[in-house]
């Protein structure tokens, strides 16, 4: 009889980051996915040098993705570990990519919440929820995609001051209400852009009538979005900190942005650190903004895929089964 052992399935969604003026503290949970298997791997005691990791990468653009210690996926797993002062055991990642990559939906953060909560399960659970967000949102370096992959919804996240600190998390995490009659449209070109390169172009220092900008047009977005207030939304998602800096990255951005609210959407915005675009739109004009969006980036030289998405409400959700336990993929039965 074989033995057994636990596995655990990560599903975690895409997100979008920043919805305009949030800069690196909103974002909300998009009903696109990808999913991560973590089995243990049995070692063969008297078998030497063999495999401790094996990732199977499979999916959207799967040949993209580094199938090594290097994977992101892998190193979250890893950084559990370390929190916890052990080394990572044996262990196979099949990774199944739904949500493309560095398009700015979020993929980074799929796989940081993907390996963290795929380790806490083969730990036994020891951290809580709120743990592993902090760690993802120490790994990633900011909470709008992260906090959303883990949790769900729409969510913005405060730094706590320092005068107010205690010895739990450092952030304090509100969800915020989004009217069911929004609709995201999504519209993904097939150019990549990496958050590194869409953060290089950002100024280091700020005016304060920017930051007064912003504080009021984020303002404005969290009540557009609990009232569905088309006219909010529309001047709501125009930022000072990322966005005027960003459009030049993403060939077609005006005539995009021109096609969509033409088309009906209420606003415009670069998802995450781009170049995907994000509109916001009615049920009834939603069809209408993604065809809109496609063609116009079309006429630009440029192929995209334009979908209406929902938000996700379950943030990343883990399914434990027994299977027999795995053999390293350089096994050999010693003869
Ligand atoms: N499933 C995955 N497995 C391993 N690595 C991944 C995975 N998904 C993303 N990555 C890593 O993250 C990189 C993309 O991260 P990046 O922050 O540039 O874009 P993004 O997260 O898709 O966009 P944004 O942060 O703007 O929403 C990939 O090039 C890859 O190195
Ligand atoms: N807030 C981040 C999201 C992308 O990771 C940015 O815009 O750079």
């Amino acid at each position: 009889m074989s033995s057994t052992h636990s596995t655990v399935t990560v599903t975690v969604p895409a997100t979008t980051a920043n919805l305009g003026p949030g800069f690196d503290c909103f974002g909300a949970a998009l009903t696109l996915y990808n999913q991560f298997k973590f089995s243990a791997i049995a070692l063969n005691p008297s078998t030497p040098d063999q495999k401790t990791l094996q990732i199977l990468v499979k999916g959207l653009e799967a040949d993209r993705v580094i199938a090594d210690e290097t994977n992101l996926v892998y190193k979250a797993f890893a950084k559990f570990y370390a929190h916890l002062g052990q080394s990572p055991p044996p262990v196979e990642i099949e990774i199944e990519l739904g949500v493309p990559l560095a398009r700015g939906l979020g993929s980074s953060a799929t796989a940081i919440a993907g390996g963290l909560m795929g380790a806490n399960h083969l730990a036994g659970k020891p951290l809580t929820l709120l743990q592993l967000v902090d760690l993802a949102i120490d790994m990633e370096k900011h909470p709008d995609n992260v906090v959303p992959a883990l949790l769900g919804g729409c969510r913005l996240a405060a730094s706590i001051p320092e005068e107010l600190a205690t010895d739990g998390p450092g952030w304090e995490i509100c969800d915020v209400p989004w009217h069911s009659e929004i609709v995201p449209v999504v519209a993904i070109p097939e150019f990549e852009l990496s958050t590194e390169t869409a953060r290089q172009v950002l100024p280091t220092h700020y005016t304060r009538a920017d930051a007064i900008y912003n504080t009021a047009h984020l303002g404005l977005l969290l009540r557009g979005l609990a009232t569905n207030n088309g006219q909010w939304l529309r001047v709501a998602m125009s930022d000072r900190l990322h966005q005027p800096y960003r459009k030049n990255l993403i060939p077609g951005y005006d005539a995009v942005h021109a096609a969509a609210l033409n088309a009906g959407a209420y606003g415009l915005t670069i998802s995450g650190a781009g170049p995907t675009l994000l509109a916001l739109s009615s049920p009834a004009q939603s069809a209408d903004v993604a065809t809109a969006m496609v063609e116009a980036w079309q006429k630009a030289g440029i192929k995209s895929h334009a979908q209406s998405v929902q938000i996700d409400l379950r943030g990343s959700v883990s399914v434990e089964a027994k299977s027999p336990l795995k053999q390293p993929a350089n096994f050999s039965t010693p003869g």
